[in-house]
């Protein structure tokens, strides 16, 4: 009989060589740091299978995508870890295309790190780098750039409208979309190609060369098409900016934190109580927003608070949507004064420009939500005129008290519809681009596509039109990384937790 610790050092001895001779194998918590009922270890490489069979004491490999339990030993010692549920993913056909395997253990900080320490045990294994899976299934051609973008937006996304936009970005809908651009601009360049090598001895069609302008044309306005999207992607993805503005005392920060719910911003009768940017983050109908609390908007003497002033109009010039908080009682003295009764448009262009946030010549004028405030200070009748006057503009009406809550959830409301037009539909069914980094390659192959129209429109040099062709699918290239993906991965990667 030989003794345990021997066999188990025969198992070791045995996949020493093995993994020596192997490429790396990598393993990782993928699931949530601290206690929790289970806890999911990955592993990945082709020291996978023998991973698994160190760790169950030389049992034969479970069949391929088939959960069974079995009892985790360690491969030092043979002590009992854990009982777990284990999954063999023999490559290709696994996230990583390598061969995997997944160990579903008790979520106790001790089993895992009983677990993770069996695992650095075996010859060949390695902990994992943030990221490294995914590194692997963008080698094995699993997944373009995008969709690792998109993954890394689905870890983050914090709304449910955020998570519906990278889900799909996720699952390749940019990745289609710029693999048929792709496609279509190598067979443009195809065509202009065997133009320049057989067009002088007419073995090409004269009209070739007219479709593949006309295609290079279709595909310039699908691309410019894509890129006039108002930055909605990027918006869903990155947050909403939303800046309450208006004059002092207006109940800025009281609006704040009834959107909150809770008392983030300091609220007093005093004017001139809130000096610098209070941000705060929300989720409103599942669209993220950033909303900045900012100092009244007045001629101040004081020099603090005329920085705060300064910054409240950079916010509310920077924004994506202001809501502008101007008082009910004063509104309606001013309704009743002798400018008589404009429209609540010019109401607001009004304010704007009093207030210094009307942009003037250089950047357009942000979009404005009128929210006025203390109607609990006016009569029944009183509110239900100023409701009136406000839907006799382009905007809705939102009437509130911060003080009693009335009217909160209704503007909450307009503001999620306010919010779907700023931001992409998650469910439309063409994608929207999510990054800077897409639009300046999106943006880049378009001029490429036009240079190339222009060229051939002008008689110039094949040759050389046929180049702005390249130059396009380089640019589309490079967006989901068939070109120079390294430095991108590093960049997305750099943020990516461990065991994804
Ligand atoms: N009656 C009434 N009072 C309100 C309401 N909302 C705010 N207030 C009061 O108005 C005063 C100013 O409120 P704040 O929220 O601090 O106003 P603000 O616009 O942030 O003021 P500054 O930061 O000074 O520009 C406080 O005394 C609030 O309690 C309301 O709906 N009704
Ligand atoms: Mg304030």
């Amino acid at each position: 009989m030989v003794p345990a610790a021997l066999r188990w050092r025969s198992v070791v001895g045995s996949l020493v060589a093995a993994g020596r001779r192997r490429l790396s194998t990598v393993f990782a918590l993928s699931s949530g740091h601290g206690r929790c009922g289970v806890a999911v270890i990955r592993v990945t490489g082709p020291a996978s299978a023998d991973a698994l069979r160190a760790l169950t004491g030389g049992r034969s490999l479970p069949a391929a995508r088939r959960a069974v339990v079995r009892r985790l030993f360690s491969p030092c010692d043979g002590a009992l870890l854990d009982r777990a549920l284990l999954l063999w993913l023999p490559g290709p056909a696994s996230f990583t295309g390598e061969d995997c395997c997944e160990l579903h253990t008790h979520g106790g900080p001790a089993v895992v790190a009983a677990v993770l320490r069996a695992l650095a045990a075996v010859p060949g294994l390695q902990p994992a780098k943030p990221g490294e899976f995914t590194r692997r299934a963008f080698h094995a051609g699993k997944l373009d750039v995008t969709q690792v973008e998109g993954l890394a937006d689905l870890l983050a996304a914090e709304t449910e409208q955020q998570r519906r936009q990278a889900v799909r970005q996720a699952e390749g809908h940019l990745r289609r979309q710029y693999g048929r651009w792709r496609a279509a601009l190598l067979r443009c360049l195809a065509t202009a190609e065997a133009f320049i090598d057989f067009g002088e001895e007419e073995l090409i069609e004269e009209d070739a060369m007219a479709e593949t302008v006309a295609a290079a044309d279709r595909l310039a306005d699908d691309m410019q098409r894509h890129l006039a999207d108002g930055r909605r992607g990027e918006r869903l993805r990155s947050g909403v900016q939303v800046t309450i503005a208006g004059a002092p005392n207006a109940g800025k920060s009281s609006l704040l934190n009834s959107l909150v719910q809770r008392e983030a911003a300091i609220v007093s009768e005093a004017p001139g109580t809130t000096r610098d940017l209070l941000d705060a983050t929300l989720d409103v109908a599942g669209f993220p927003v950033v909303l900045t609390d900012t100092a009244g908007l007045r001629d101040a003497s004081d020099a603090v608070e005329r920085e705060g002033v300064r910054r409240a109009r950079g916010s509310a010039a920077a924004a994506d949507l202001v809501l502008l908080v101007a008082e009910a009682p004063r509104v309606l003295s001013w309704l009743d004064g002798p400018g008589g009764a404009p429209t609540a448009d010019v109401f607001v262009s009004e304010q704007l420009s009093a207030l210094g946030l009307s942009a003037g010549t250089e950047s357009p004028t942000p979009e404005t939500q009128l929210v006025l405030n203390k109607v609990d200070l006016v009569t029944e009748a009183e509110a239900e005129r100023l409701g009136d006057w406000c839907r006799s503009g382009s905007g809705r009406a939102a009437l509130v008290s911060c003080l009693t809550g009335h009217g909160v959830p209704a503007l909450v409301e307009v503001l999620g519809d306010s919010l779907g037009r700023l931001c992409a539909d998650a469910a439309a069914p063409a994608p929207a681009l999510t990054r800077q980094r897409h639009r300046l390659h999106v943006a880049g192959a378009e001029r490429h596509v036009r240079q190339f129209i222009a060229q051939v429109a002008a008689g110039g040099d094949l040759a050389l039109a046929a180049e702005q062709l390249r130059l396009a699918a380089r640019q589309i290239g490079e967006l989901t990384g068939h070109v120079g993906a390294e430095e991108i991965l590093d960049v997305i990667f750099s943020d990516f937790c461990i065991g994804k």
